[in-house]
């Protein structure tokens, strides 16, 4: 196996939408059973993916709305995000866009390595999000897509998994084209 990279991924979305489960369920296989607004808490996990080591350092943030001020003091670069939104709520799914079109003006990008993440898949019968809305977003976006369930354990290593893949494929070009090799898309 080759050297361990280290990766480090923020989670953004609205309050209450699932990030803290998600995360928690990643890194410590646990579905929290009550619920504490985030403020912001740092993770580390060492996953293998693709024959590769990784030590994904993941920041869980504080919920965001369309007023939030993205904040200098995620004064670090972060090499990929996971944008969740609940299934269950259509305005934690609007924000997606207004979250992502925030970053790229604060970075001066095009666009992000990414995956959107549509949680709470096991609450499917208060469905306010088509499947195929998701997908087509993160189409528009040329990101990665999954649904997930943190409490029923669903698609949430694959969501981490596909953050890393959307990575890895850009700094494979930026590498490829001789650029700096731990280049980060965005410096908050
Ligand atoms: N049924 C179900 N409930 C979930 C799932 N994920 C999270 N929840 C519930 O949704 C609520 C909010 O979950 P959190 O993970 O704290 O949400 P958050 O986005 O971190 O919230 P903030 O910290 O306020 O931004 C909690 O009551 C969780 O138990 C899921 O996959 N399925």
């Amino acid at each position: 196996m080759t050297m361990q990279k280290r990766r480090k991924i923020a989670v953004l979305g609205t309050r209450s939408v699932g990030k803290s489960s998600l995360v928690k369920q990643f890194v410590e296989n646990e579905f929290p059973q009550s619920y504490y607004p985030t403020i912001e808490k740092a993770y580390v996990k060492v996953i293998v993916h693709n024959g590769q080591e990784y030590a994904c350092e993941i920041y869980d943030t504080a919920g965001q709305d369309e007023y939030t001020q993205l904040k200098v003091h995620h004064a670090m670069g972060f090499h990929g995000y996971v944008f969740v939104y609940s299934i269950t709520s259509r305005p934690s799914f609007d924000l997606i866009q207004i979250v992502y079109d925030k970053l790229l003006d604060f970075s001066g990008n095009t666009e992000l390595p990414c995956v959107i993440v549509g949680t709470k898949s096991d609450l499917h019968y208060n469905r306010q999000v088509d499947m195929l809305d998701g997908k087509a977003l993160a189409a528009a976006n040329n990101a990665a897509f999954t649904e997930a369930s943190s409490k029923n354990n669903v698609n949430v290593a694959r969501a981490f998994e596909l953050c890393i893949d959307e990575i890895e494929k850009r700094l494979a070009v930026t590498q490829g084209a001789g650029n700096a090799p731990d280049h980060r898309c965005v410096t908050m």
